[in-house]
C-alpha cells in the first residue's frame, strides 16, 4: 500500500502495523526472506537489551551447569524488537533443537498434544503470539509447562477417558506483544519474564553496521548514527531502512553510505529526521495547522487526513504518542510543543506573544 492522496489505503489493508509501511514494525516479505540471514546467533552477538541479556545468561549457564532443561521463558515486547530472535538464541544456547509454532497455529488442544508428545527432551518449543492461543490449549499447556504431562481425551460423551501421557522436560518460550493479554495463570508458569524494550540509538547503530557487515554494505558511522535516528527505536526498521539506504547508495553514488547519502535516501522514502513517515506527518500537520493544536476529536482529524479513523488511531498514533508529539485526553487530541517544533511551526498563543504575527508557518 502507499500513501498516495488518489488512493486511500481500505480499512482492510490498513489494519495495525499495515506490513509494507516502510516504517512499520511488522515483518514484511522481504524482512522475512533476509532476517534469516541478519539474526544473531548468540547472546553475544545480540545488541542490546542489557538487563535481558544478563538475566537470560544467567538461567542458562545455571540450567547448563546443572545439565538441567531451562525454565520456561516468556518474551514480551513490541514487534521487531528481537523475540523470535532471542528464542533461537535460547535454543543455540542451550546446544537444543527448536520447534517453532504460534497462538493461532493452534486451533485445537489436539494440535498442542500433537506437538507437545512428539518434542524430544530438553527441545525448545516457541510458541509465538501465544496470547492469540485457544481456551483449551491454554490449558493443556498449563499442566504441561508445569507437570511435563498431558491428558489426551479419548473418545466422546460419558464414555470419554482421559488418558494421560508423560512428557519429556522440554523448554517453554513464549512470545507476546500483548503481555496484558495473557491470563496470570499462564504468566505465572513462566520461570522467567523478559521484557523487550525500545532500543537507544547507539544501540541501534550497532545493529545497522552489524547488519551492514553481512550484506557487504561499506558504512561510515555518520551514515549509521543518521538511519538509527530514523528507526523508531526498532531492531527490524533499522535493517530495512539500512537496505533502502543501500539501493540509493548504489544507484545514486558509489556505493558507500554516509550521512549526506543516508539523509537523502530517507528523504525520498519519505521518513525524516525522527522516524515519521507521510501518514504521521499528516496526521501532525492536520492537528496543527487546521485545528492549532487541538483538541479535536479523532473522527474529524481521520477525516482531515482522508483515512480510515482505525488508521490515524492504530497505525500512526502509537509512535506520535510516544515520541511525546501527540496526546490522548477525553476532550481530543493535542498536540504537544514538541509537535510544533518537529514540524518548524509556531503555536498560536506564541504567535501572539510574538507581536501578533499572523503567519502559519511563524517568521
Ligand atoms: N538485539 C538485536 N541485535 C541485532 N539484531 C536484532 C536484534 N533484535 C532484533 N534484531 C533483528 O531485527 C529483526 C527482527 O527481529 P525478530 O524477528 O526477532 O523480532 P520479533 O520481536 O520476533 O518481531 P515480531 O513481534 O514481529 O515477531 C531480525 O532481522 C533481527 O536480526
Ligand atoms: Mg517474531
Amino acid at each position: 500500500m502507499n500513501w498516495d492522496d488518489t488512493a486511500p489505503p481500505t480499512s482492510e489493508d490498513s489494519a495495525a502495523g499495515a506490513p509494507d509501511r516502510l516504517v512499520g514494525a511488522d515483518a514484511d516479505g522481504e524482512d522475512t526472506a533476509v532476517e534469516a540471514a541478519l539474526r544473531p546467533k548468540d547472546l553475544e552477538e545480540f545488541v542490546g537489551q542489557e538487563r535481558v541479556r544478563e538475566q537470560l545468561d544467567l538461567v542458562l549457564r545455571a540450567a547448563r551447569a546443572r545439565g538441567a532443561t531451562a525454565d520456561h521463558v516468556l518474551l514480551s515486547g513490541a514487534p521487531g524488537l528481537g523475540k523470535t530472535t532471542l528464542s533461537m538464541i535460547i535454543a543455540a544456547e542451550m546446544g537444543a533443537p527448536i520447534r517453532i509454532t504460534s497462538g493461532p497455529a493452534i486451533q485445537h488442544a489436539g494440535d498442542l498434544a500433537a506437538i507437545l508428545s512428539s518434542l524430544q527432551e530438553g527441545e525448545v518449543l516457541f510458541l509465538d503470539e501465544i496470547h492469540r492461543m485457544s481456551r483449551p490449549a491454554e490449558e493443556m499447556l498449563y499442566m504441561a509447562m508445569e507437570d511435563f504431562r498431558v491428558d489426551v481425551i479419548v473418545g466422546k460423551g460419558p464414555g470419554a477417558t482421559a488418558i494421560p501421557l508423560e512428557l519429556p522436560p522440554f523448554t517453554l518460550v513464549g512470545a507476546t506483544t500483548r503481555a496484558g493479554l495473557l491470563p496470570p495463570p499462564l504468566r505465572d508458569r513462566f520461570g522467567f519474564t523478559a521484557h523487550m524494550e525500545f532500543y537507544a540509538p547507539a544501540e541501534l547503530q550497532r545493529v545497522i553496521h552489524r547488519s551492514a557487515g553481512l550484506l557487504d554494505v561499506e558504512i561510515e558511522a555518520e551514515g549509521a548514527a543518521e538511519i538509527a535516528g530514523r528507526s523508531r527505536g526498532t531492531p527490524r526498521i533499522a535493517n530495512r531502512l539500512l537496505r533502502r539506504v543501500r539501493d540509493y547508495a548504489q544507484v545514486k553514488a558509489d556505493g558507500v553510505i554516509t550521512r549526506e547519502i543516508a539523509s537523502q535516501a530517507l528523504g525520498v522514502y519519505e521518513v525524516d529526521a525522527r522516524g515519521l513517515d507521510r501518514l504521521d506527518r499528516a496526521v501532525l500537520t492536520a492537528l496543527l495547522k487546521l485545528f492549532g493544536g487541538g483538541p479535536v476529536g479523532l473522527s474529524t482529524l481521520a477525516v482531515a487526513v482522508g483515512e480510515e479513523r482505525e488508521t490515524v488511531e492504530e497505525v500512526a498514533e502509537p509512535f506520535l504518542v510516544r515520541e511525546g508529539l501527540l496526546a490522548r485526553t477525553p476532550r481530543g487530541r493535542i498536540a504537544t510543543p514538541a509537535a510544533w517544533d518537529h514540524l518548524g511551526l509556531v503555536p498560536p498563543q506564541q504567535r501572539a506573544g510574538a507581536g501578533g504575527q499572523q503567519g502559519l508557518f511563524g517568521a
